[in-house]
């Protein structure tokens, strides 16, 4: 039986409704999701759906309008404060005045790792996301997609049970967006944590996703959960077989009929 502490993320009926000038915007409606330990979901839907909305209530950056929200069982702020859970978002967010070193180690600083633990921990997530090199500079001195890479590499570094990212490769060129994909495929794999991922590719969404959630323009709710486990290894072949294109179409389709029309409105 399934308890409430194996849920990586429960959220139930949850809604967000915010302020704003021309009246209120209900930004969420009874949302219902279940992500299991050591499962990964994506979240996938037309702009201005919610999808960083729902994001920022699990990582308790914002707080829901309605319904109630659990990470391992714990209250979302109660697993802020613990760290239960790693961030990368669409901004790298990464302390200007800090090395690349000193960014990446920041939650292990937290986390009060030793020094030499630490550095080894740094210096394996520096070459995880090919940054070794790099690790003296500072952030102004790294392209967009190097500080990106940086930002990813402090998310894993406390090796969380949760991963929250949103459009964390959204930045990368092509090559280096899907080695990462692989990457992160093989470390969700290897440490079991869950991780929510807020994309608008759907190839990505496919690859890495044990489900995709597809959801529909505001009022943002859940309209489709699509099983997209693969019957084998998150490797390169994987995206040429027949069953990655059969599952980029089921969820292509369910996007489809989500009325795309009013996609960008806001
Ligand atoms: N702080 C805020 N105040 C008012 N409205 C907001 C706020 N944050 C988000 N919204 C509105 O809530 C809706 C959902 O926004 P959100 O950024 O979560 O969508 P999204 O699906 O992540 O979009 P995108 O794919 O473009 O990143 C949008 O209509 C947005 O304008």
């Amino acid at each position: 039986m399934t308890t409430l502490t194996d849920l990586a993320v429960r959220a139930s009926g949850i809604g967000k409704v915010f302020p704003s000038a021309g009246g209120e915007v209900t930004a969420l409606t009874g949302v219902e999701l279940e992500v299991a330990a050591g499962e990964f979901v994506s979240l996938i839907g037309p702009s201005g759906c919610g999808k960083s909305t729902l994001l920022r209530l699990i990582a308790d950056l914002d707080a829901p309008s309605a319904g109630e929200l659990t990470l391992y069982g714990k209250t979302a702020r109660q697993a802020r404060l613990d760290q239960d859970y790693g961030i990368a978002f669409q901004q790298a967010a990464l302390l200007p005045w800090l090395t690349v070193a000193a960014n990446i180690a920041l939650p292990l600083d937290l986390h009060k790792w030793p020094k030499a633990r630490r550095d080894a921990r740094v210096a394996e997530l520096a070459e995880l996301v090919g940054l070794t090199d790099f690790t003296g500079r500072y952030p102004d001195q790294l392209s967009g997609g190097m500080q990106q890479r940086v930002a990813i590499a402090r998310s894993l570094a406390a090796q969380p049970k949760l991963l929250l990212m949103d459009e964390p490769f959204g930045a990368l060129d092509e090559m280096t967006r899907e080695r990462l994909q692989s990457e992160l495929a093989r470390i969700a794999a290897e440490t079991g944590a869950a991780v929510v991922f807020v994309t608008h590719s759907i190839p990505e969404a496919v690859f890495l996703s044990d489900r995709v959630v597809v959801m529909s323009p505001r009022p943002g709710r859940i309209t489709d959960v699509i099983d997209t486990r693969p019957g084998r290894a998150r490797d390169e072949a994987l995206r040429e077989s027949p069953e990655f294109f059969a599952r980029v179409t089921a969820v292509r389709e369910a996007l489809h009929g989500a009325p795309v029309h009013r996609a960008n409105e806001r």
